[in-house]
């Protein structure tokens, strides 16, 4: 999947504007239904009011031209902005560059979370109750005494702070191969799961719904990883970046062909 952004530069004078908008909120509603379609959004220009531009993210190029223009939604589509095709001044894909990312504009988790300090209380807490655990601790029997710092750097640059493990514990593949071969249960990751969120709720963390969601949502994906990884004949990749997690919501996960 090559994702392929189109522009659309309109120059609508301002007495057809709110036709003009009307007209593409009514269309968003066929090209939001279309499999095609990432995501779209239109902007009016502040200083020349008269000016619009509407971005289109596509799977693909052939995607937008054969499959959307061939497509069930096209027809809908078109019927709400025909009466502006003249109004267009350009209209053509861009390719993504690499230069893209996020800014500042909302807090990471990480310090959300209370920064280095929260997760370094929260494994320490954690780690305590799983040695104690008839179900989970047998796991951890040769634990090495580091452990629960080495897990709150690795929460902690997953959920957006400094990339200690990564720098100074070997990063992705040093935590893949301590999970090799372990043959983790359900049982025993849903008691580490349980654990964990004990721990969370003892020593504070933030307990506002969107932090837990987003925390909560990490902890289920990695821990089912870390099941497949650690069951016999697995071969995850032994290499790969540490993995980071937003307040977004996961895409589902579609293996490359
Ligand atoms: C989100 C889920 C998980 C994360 C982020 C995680 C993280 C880690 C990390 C970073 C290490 C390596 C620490 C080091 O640098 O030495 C590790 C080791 C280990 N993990 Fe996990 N883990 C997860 C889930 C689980 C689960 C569900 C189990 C078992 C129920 C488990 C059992 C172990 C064990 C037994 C070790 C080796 C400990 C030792 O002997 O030192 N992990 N884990």
């Amino acid at each position: 999947m090559h994702m392929i952004v189109e522009y659309i530069r309109y120059q609508v004078p301002e007495a057809r504007s709110a036709d003009f908008e009307a007209a593409y909120a009514r269309a968003a509603v066929p090209l939001a239904a279309a499999p095609q379609c990432v995501d779209y959004e239109l902007s009016r220009c502040v200083d020349e009011p008269d000016s619009y531009i509407l971005r289109i993210t596509w799977t693909s190029a052939k995607d937008h031209l054969e499959g959307f223009r061939g497509g069930e939604h096209f027809k809908a589509f078109f019927a709400e902005i025909r009466p502006y095709v003249e109004q267009i001044e350009e209209m053509r894909h861009y390719e993504r560059t690499s230069v893209r990312g996020a800014g500042s504009s909302v807090p990471t988790l990480y310090d959300w979370a209370g920064g280095e300090a929260a997760f370094q209380r929260l494994t320490e807490v954690f780690y305590a109750k799983v040695r104690e655990d008839e179900l989970v601790g047998p796991l951890f029997a040769h634990m090495d005494p580091g452990h629960p710092k080495y897990v709150a750097m690795w929460l902690a640059e997953v959920f957006g702070g400094p990339a200690r493990y990564t720098d100074e514990r070997g990063g992705y593949h040093h935590m893949v191969t301590q999970h090799l071969g372990k043959a983790i249960k359900e049982p025993q990751r849903r008691r580490w799961v349980s654990l964990l969120m004990d721990a969370a709720d003892e020593v504070g963390l933030p307990d506002d719904p969107e932090f837990r969601a987003a925390f909560a949502g990490y902890i289920e994906w990695g821990t089912r990883i870390a099941i497949g990884n650690s069951q016999p004949g697995a071969q995850p990749p032994m290499q790969a970046p540490v993995p980071h997690w937003g307040w977004g919501v996961a895409p589902p996960y579609i293996p490359n062909p």
